[in-house]
């Protein structure tokens, strides 16, 4: 077939489209048109549209199509590294300890800071080709590693400079208290909130984060933080109960977030508050591996609940340095007890949710036209591999990439 549209044709794939009722969005004989960065058309091969004329065509020859994978929470752009803290960790040292004695996320703000713009966008492209590698096509990235204005500025703009996927950034100055603001907390929460308005001018955040936390801030100056982001009208999402339960993701879903995230020690009362404002639960297997947890989220509870549950890598040189998001399907699911289609929901259908993005994240027509043709018989073989990479084709606002 040739034709003089821009229309192309991708015949001879197995679909999961994650669209509709069917498990996976299944279709066993599919076909798929795009027309410039979108879908025009999908379903069954035997009913594709007559006199259709694209003005490309690829057989898959039985190839699985997905939508391209999305990692809806990481902290790409960063200095240096915290291989020994880990090497402390495994002697012994927790999680909390470390940062309580100035190491942890303050380690990596000094080597942050210490960083020019070149290199934090230098280090951060090449993280993000690898996730690329995997099909991934829209990334979140946050700052939260330079706290103070001009440093957080330059993190989200090597953010914002990122090639090769959609980018999605989130503020999250209240991460830590830098060494500079130590004991006044509550004046380090006025001046993330006084930087807020800068930022969003120069178009450098699409949403607020925070980390409430024992070592991080407690609810009601996460409160603050999050009435500054109303004000300026940015969605708001929170690192929420990782280490223990502060109450944070009752206090997020008043503010309407679009997720919250990790969520190991989330409450009863923490699940009921997720499902009934409609807020992304993103669960990071990653973390909790590294950092050797033992509690588990409440998959179950959320699962009844019907919250919707996103996957990420949690991408960061503390607790998370993985830079496989198919490598955290697999842990999704043997650590989390996710089943191999909840965990690939979490990468595309709700992983776009968590981002607050409506256009893509299920193969369906009118959304971009971003997909993965992977080698595999069945998505489920996704979850089933680790440290394999069966990926053949990234097809990115409907061009090979
Ligand atoms: N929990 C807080 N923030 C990061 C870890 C940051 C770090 O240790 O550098 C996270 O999502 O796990
Ligand atoms: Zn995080």
């Amino acid at each position: 077939m040739t034709g003089t549209t821009d229309k192309t044709l991708w015949r001879g794939a197995r679909l999961a489209t994650l669209d509709g009722a069917q498990p996976w969005g299944w279709v066993e004989r599919g076909a798929l048109i795009t027309e410039g960065e979108h879908i025009a058309w999908v379903g069954p091969e035997a009913e594709l549209p007559a006199g259709l004329a694209p003005a490309i065509e690829h057989d898959l020859g039985g190839a699985v199509l997905t939508p391209g994978l999305i990692d809806s929470h990481t902290h790409l752009v960063y200095g240096g590294r915290r291989a020994r803290e880990f090497e402390l960790r495994l002697q012994g040292a927790s999680y909390e300890e470390i940062a309580r004695a100035g190491g942890g996320i303050r380690s990596t703000v000094a080597a942050t800071r210490a960083a020019d713009a070149a290199s934090l966008q230098a280090q951060a492209q090449r993280r993000l080709d690898t996730l690329i590698g995997e099909g991934v096509t829209t990334v979140e990235v946050k700052s939260g590693y330079g706290l103070d204005l001009e440093s957080e500025a330059r993190c989200l703009r090597a953010a914002r400079a990122l090639q090769g996927a959609q980018l999605r950034t989130s503020y999250l100055g209240a991460h830590a208290l830098p060494p500079e603001f130590q004991g006044r907390q509550d004046e380090y929460v006025d001046a993330v909130c006084a930087w807020m308005p800068q930022l969003q001018r120069e178009g450098l955040i699409d949403a607020v984060d925070a980390f409430c936390e024992g070592i991080g801030f407690t609810p009601a100056q996460t409160r603050r933080v999050f009435e500054a982001a109303r004000t300026l009208g940015l969605p708001v999402k929170l690192h929420a109960e990782q280490l223990s339960d502060q109450g944070g993701t009752q206090l997020a879903c008043e503010f309407g977030a679009l997720s919250c995230d990790h969520l190991e020690y989330l409450s009863p009362e923490g699940v009921q508050a997720l499902a009934a404002s409609g807020t992304v639960a993103t669960l990071l297997p990653g973390a909790y591996y590294f950092l050797r947890e033992t509690k588990l989220p409440p998959v179950a509870a959320l699962r009844e609940a019907g919250v919707p549950i996103a996957i990420s890598t949690d991408h960061n040189p503390g607790t998370s340095p993985t830079l496989s998001l198919l490598l955290m399907l697999n842990m999704a699911c043997t650590l989390f007890r996710l089943t191999p289609e909840e965990a690939l929901r979490g990468v595309t259908q709700h992983a776009a949710r968590a981002l607050g993005l409506a256009d893509r994240g299920r193969l369906a027509p009118g959304l971009r036209a971003d997909f993965c043709v992977w080698d595999v018989e069945h998505p489920n073989e996704l979850s089933y591999y680790f440290g394999r990479n069966p990926l053949r084709q990234r097809v990115w606002g409907g061009k090979l990439s």
